[in-house]
């Protein structure tokens, strides 16, 4: 009945666009997460460019955050300033943006890449780095999403700047967004942190960002510059990029890159310690093992640059346009790392996963839990004999994973290389071409609901007692071992990791309690004609996912707004990209969820669906342990279904 309303899509809007009645679009310079970011100009003033950043939501938690962090708590001369803000098209009700300025200058790793920088100028970029991280911590303010990518060289001898502090935390700000983690992106988060994702994935507690998951961050950052890889690839699988940054020891930088000091290696590798402790407690620590590395090193060494020039730069002549330079990023080196076969890989995940149910998740340390606790279910039987026999088990493959690669292991020839034959599930040899490290890997910053707030930080107590177990001793060189026991330790470590990694799967049998909400006829006008036209038949679900962490299988929520994202629809009418926007509804034991309107292919469609649990024929979805009377914690994948139809199931 109603007709579609055709709006912009903020993420795809043309050059010559006005926002806010005074920015006018000249290029799009990325997207992300939280929405696009143009290059503008004033329309009063033009020729001076600067940079908008325009979220993808009205309703984006992400913009007040960032806002106040780049306004007043992260002030700094190396942080994006801010100039102007709005909202668009409608000054009340529209999408949020903000105007900054605009830094001409690559991201850190395009800039090793392209500039190829001496090792004197990637150490004072560093050594900057090192000194603006110690002044936001020092102001209370942690940037919680630092990589390549958000750090942009605004000259090209290096001049670091900071921007996206979307992510950001200072001092009494409210929570972000829900499930253990904050955001972050997957590839540069702490081993702390995935461990402590591990052990608390289903229980209502959250990590608490410290600045030495910065410092881990920035670590990565600079492997990344100095060695033209990063530590653990991003495009490894979610589970075996956990299992390798919680358990496995990065190669040192000046094996992957001979030109870099085994002295600067070392201080890179501390950034990247598993043990929070071992790591630079500040910035500043970090900038004084800079300073003292480059007062030891030759001046021939710091003249020199990083890499092996593939195309070097060449100025324009009569007729030929300049040449934009290029390096060799050194090979990843093979004989260090040697990938899986397919068998072994399957055996190993098998594996994992057998040891994710013989190793239960801890008890909850918290309040009394609800009877209807996941944790409480029959599996638990298991779990009794569990430790036996994933001992025994453990064992088992150890030694089978030994014998075959025991023919490889002895053929290493050096420490560094023996010790990295120890090798994470499935793990591949660094690929020569570039991963596309604009993606935020598996763990993108969430775009959660507005409505959906995290439940208070618990310090985890777990954490540092694991820290203990696995850890190595202190001291920038891991204990010699015999290259066996490194391979059978590695093993088990590995093994355990990608077990509590591959873990999340939901399940749940609540009681079938409760009124159901919301009444049945608020559906808007032309909804019914609407779905009909695309298809939404009986029995039809849509299986959406309300936040973009993949790490977080349970968010919590309380009663507003929400948006869901389709993952996965059974008839292919739903396109990519397409947002569903509903309403939460709190009940003691389920929370209930009205949509009301679909954005899809930048087409608006009035809709009417709801929350409904196919498996338990229900409409809602459980509450999950833990939360309060406003706070609801859920699993973080949900079903829609067309209202109309809920009858029909439920005689
Ligand atoms: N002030 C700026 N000057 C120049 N380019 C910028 C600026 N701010 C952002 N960009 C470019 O836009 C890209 C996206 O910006 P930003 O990371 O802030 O967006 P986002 O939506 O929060 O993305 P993400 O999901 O990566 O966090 C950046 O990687 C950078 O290339």
């Amino acid at each position: 009945m109603s007709p579609p309303i055709l709006q912009m899509n903020p993420e795809s809007l043309p050059p010559g666009t006005v926002v806010g009645g005074c920015w006018r679009l000249l290029e799009r310079l990325g997207a992300g997460g939280y929405g696009a970011v143009y290059k503008v100009e004033a329309v009063q003033d033009p020729g001076r460019p600067f940079a908008l950043k325009l979220a993808r939501h009205p309703f984006e938690p992400r913009s007040t955050r960032e806002l106040t962090l780049l306004m007043d708590k992260a002030v700094h001369p190396h942080v994006v300033a801010v100039h102007a803000c709005g909202r668009w098209p409608d000054v009340v009700t529209g999408h949020f943006f903000f105007v900054m300025d605009w830094v001409p200058g690559p991201a850190l790793h395009h800039w090793a890449d392209r500039h190829n920088p001496t090792l004197q100028q990637l150490v004072d970029a560093a050594s900057r780095l090192a000194l603006i991280l110690d002044a936001l911590h020092a102001g209370g303010v942690l940037h919680r999403d630092l990589k390549p990518e958000h750090i942009l060289m605004r000259a090209e001898q290096g001049d670091p700047v900071l921007i996206d502090l979307g992510s950001g935390d200072y001092v009494g700000a409210p929570t972000l967004t829900t499930g253990p983690l904050p955001p972050g992106t997957l590839h540069l988060r702490s081993p702390e942190a995935i461990r402590f994702h591990q052990r608390h994935r289903r229980l209502d507690v959250r990590y608490t960002c410290a600045a030495t998951d910065d410092l881990y961050a920035l670590g990565v950052c600079l492997y990344r510059a100095l060695t033209g890889h990063y530590p653990f690839s991003p495009e490894w699988p979610p589970d075996v990029l956990c299992a390798a940054i919680a358990s496995q020891q990065p190669l040192a930088p000046s094996v992957v890159n001979p030109r870099v000091p085994p002295a600067l290696g070392a201080v890179i590798l501390r950034l990247l310690e598993k043990a929070p402790e071992l790591r630079f407690q500040t910035g500043a620590q970090l900038h004084g093992a800079l300073a003292e590395v480059l007062s030891e090193t030759p001046g021939e060494a710091r003249a020199a640059n990083l890499f092996e020039w593939h195309e070097p730069p060449q100025p324009a002549t009569e007729g030929v346009p300049a040449r934009p330079p290029r390096v060799r990023r050194p090979e990843w080196p093979t004989h260090a790392y040697r990938p899986p076969s397919v068998a072994r890989a399957k055996v190993l995940r098998l594996w994992a996963r057998l040891l994710g149910v013989l190793n239960p998740p801890p008890k909850p340390t918290s309040q009394a839990l609800p009877s209807n606790a996941r944790v409480e279910n029959p599996t638990r039987r298991i779990h009794a004999h569990g430790r036996l026999w994933s001992l025994l088990a453990t064992l088992g493959l150890a030694l089978v994973a030994l014998a075959a690669q025991s023919t490889n292991a002895v053929n290493d020839t050096t420490m560094e290389v023996a010790s990295n034959a120890t090798t994470a599930v499935g793990q591949k040899l660094a690929s020569p071409a570039e991963p596309s490290h604009t993606a935020t890997a598996a763990s993108p910053p969430p775009v959660g609901p507005t409505s959906a707030v995290a439940t208070p930080s618990v310090a985890s107590p777990q954490e540092a007692a694991a820290v203990k177990k696995t850890d190595p001793a202190p001291g920038l060189q891991a204990p010699e071992k015999t290259p066996r026991a490194r391979i059978a330790n590695s093993l088990i470590r590995t093994a355990a990791t990608a077990a509590a990694c591959a873990g999340f799967a939901c399940a749940s049998t609540p009681p079938r309690l409760e009124q159901a909400l919301p009444p049945a006829d608020d559906c808007p006008p032309g909804a019914v004609e609407a779905m009909k036209k695309l298809g939404f038949g009986p029995g039809r679900t849509i299986k959406t996912r309300l936040t973009d962490d993949a790490l977080a299988s349970l968010i919590t929520v309380r009663e507003g707004r929400v948006v869901a994202r389709p993952t996965f629809d059974s008839r292919g009418v739903v396109a990519r990209g397409t947002e569903i926007y509903g309403q939460f509804y709190i009940g003691k034991q389920r929370v209930h969820g009205r949509f009301t309107q679909m954005r899809m292919k930048d087409v608006q469609y009035p809709m009417c669906l709801e929350i409904y649990e196919i498996n338990d024929r229900q409409r809602g979805t459980p509450r999950q342990p833990g939360g309060d009377a406003q706070n609801a914690i859920i699993v973080s994948r949900i079903e829609l279904m067309a209202v109309d139809y809920f009858d029909r199931f439920e005689e």
